[in-house]
């Protein structure tokens, strides 16, 4: 079992860094129907050309590489003891190498173990089977779509759809409507793995296994087969579009499993997955741990670039300069500068940037800043970060959910005087409000576009809380060139994402008459 370490590390560079192709044809299918010149269209050339860059830079495709989870099956009598400590290593490997974020964190304290290993991560289940190899299979699936994973008990009322029966039917409307609250926060265009049936907690894990099947494979069940056709010909017309947006293309991938339940419990667990959706599988050599040969097709096989170069946002955009305002701004702004922006508009920052996520955002509520924030624009962002002999640099860095500072937010922005927030999926009402009266603007950066947005920091001038926070959470100063995100919430009282949220809500409501009788 000499490599069977090595080849594990493999696995893992490969799942974070390469989306597999079956993926790729998904996205690339998606970027044919959506209008190139939309908010959705540009999200999804720059979501195209961010798959090439990881590719081409072997570094993580979204900064949140997830909680790593691992498939094994591995003949009679092999070693499960010596395998598990060989997917440790390579973990902790991946990790030091910036190819994995340092993302296990102590529940209760906060604090970061800076290898990915601790109770409870990484996640591998063991299996048993006839066959002579050994068969690794791992999912990195971040943390702001598993927020969205959704399960629900029938019989039940469910929001805009009704009552929804222990049947075909109650599970078609229980799907739905998952995919409607996720709007944009999972980083939509999504796909979802749904379990049918066991308890609450092997109903979550047969709709995540869901998730390692083919995209282009077919259901074998017919009733299951035709539920998934179902619900991807219906699915888009929630209207949700890449990003919550709005647009032509919501979901990407359906996948439903069954398993018996008990007499008293119906559960429908449905398992949310990002476009950023990376899972690998490799097969080894049961004596050497040699791989043999990767499970999925591997992404180097369909390149995402064609009609969708580099640059090709700027481009589209200048397209369509009549209608899309842009602005280049250095912070820190004024509040004269954000009043001016309205939703739809592109913004393009340079100068000194902050990132504060959740962390950051729960300490300057009762205590001050360390640096002066006034007319300073904060990124809801945890990047990868590497350090050597020249000092820090960033490997990736797209934006997180924001809506989780939703709390805080406004009275964090009014106390330091804050005129502007990168993040993704928008904010609520309390942040809209408080935009409102202190003069600012929130900005929506493209949610896994971790390496298309690494580029633009030039310099790490400075980092707070690091030691306190560990690297995601910590308050990184960076310098920056050519930020560019959209409007889409300004200080007139606008919401991209409350419009979006009140539309899909009333389409959700077309999808309430019975359809498997
Ligand atoms: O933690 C992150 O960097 C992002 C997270 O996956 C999110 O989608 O909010
Ligand atoms: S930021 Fe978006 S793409 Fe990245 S893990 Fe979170 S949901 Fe997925």
């Amino acid at each position: 079992m000499q490599h069977f370490e090595d080849s594990v590390y493999k696995l893992i560079v490969e799942t974070s860094t390469n989306l597999p192709a079956d993926v790729r044809v998904a996205i690339k299918a998606a970027q044919e129907a959506e209008d190139r010149a939309t908010r959705a269209g540009l999200s999804l050339s720059t979501i195209a050309t961010n798959i090439e860059m990881a590719e081409c830079n072997v570094s993580p495709i979204c900064q949140d590489t997830g909680m790593p989870t691992f498939v094994v099956h591995t003949p009679v009598g092999a070693n499960q003891i010596v395998m598990k400590a060989a997917i440790r290593n390579a973990i902790a490997r991946a990790t030091k190498d910036g190819k994995l974020r340092t993302n296990s964190v102590d529940s209760l304290t906060g604090s970061n173990t800076g290898d990915n290993l601790g109770p409870g991560t990484p996640v591998i289940h063991f299996e048993q089977w006839e066959k002579e190899d050994v068969d690794v299979r791992l999912i990195l699936k971040g943390g702001g779509c598993e927020n969205k994973n959704i399960q629900y008990s029938l019989p039940m009322e469910i929001e805009g759809l009704g009552k929804a029966g222990r049947d075909l039917d109650g599970i078609r409307k229980c799907i739905m409507h998952a995919i409607y609250q996720a709007q944009g926060q999972g980083c939509s265009a999504g796909f979802i793995g749904v379990g049918i049936g066991g308890d609450r907690t092997t109903g979550y894990e047969l709709a995540k296994q869901q998730l390692f099947r083919r995209v282009d494979d077919t259901n074998t069940n017919e009733d299951l087969r035709k539920l998934e056709e179902y619900v991807m010909d219906n699915a888009n017309k929630l209207g949700i579009g890449t990003m919550g947006f709005g647009g032509a293309v919501t979901l990407l991938g359906c996948k439903v499993g069954v398993a018996n339940r008990l007499p008293a419990s119906f559960f429908v667990s449905v398992a949310y997955n990002c476009w950023a959706f990376r899972r690998q599988g490799v097969l080894l050599d049961a004596a050497t741990g040699e791989l043999k040969e990767w499970i999925y097709p591997q992404g180097s096989e369909l390149p995402m670039n064609a009609g969708s170069e580099a640059g090709e946002v700027e481009e589209v955009a200048a397209t369509d300069a009549s209608e899309r305002r842009e602005f280049r701004m250095t912070m820190p702004l004024t509040e004269e500068q954000v009043r001016e922006l309205r939703v739809g508009d592109i913004v393009i920052l340079d100068g000194e940037m902050h990132t504060g996520r959740d962390a950051l955002h729960s300490y300057l509520i009762d205590n001050d800043s360390p640096i002066d924030l006034n007319g300073g624009v904060i990124y809801h962002c945890g990047p990868v970060m590497l350090k050597d002999d020249n000092g820090w640099h960033v490997k990736a860095a797209g934006p997180t959910t924001s809506i989780r500072e939703e709390p805080y937010q406004g009275d964090v922005m009014k106390k330091f005087g804050i005129r502007a927030v990168i993040g993704k999926g928008g904010m609520g009402a309390k942040t809209l409000k408080a935009l409102q009266e202190h003069g600012g603007v929130y900005l929506n950066a493209i949610g896994g576009a971790a390496q298309y947005y690494a580029e633009c920091f030039k310099k790490v001038n400075d980092v707070h809380f690091l030691k306190e926070f560990g690297i995601p959470e910590a308050m990184w100063h960076l310098q920056t060139e050519g930020f560019a995100a959209i409007v889409t919430m300004d200080s007139h009282g606008n919401s991209l994402h409350a419009e979006v949220e009140q539309s899909s809500r009333e389409k959700l409501e077309q999808f309430k008459a019975p359809v498997f009788k």
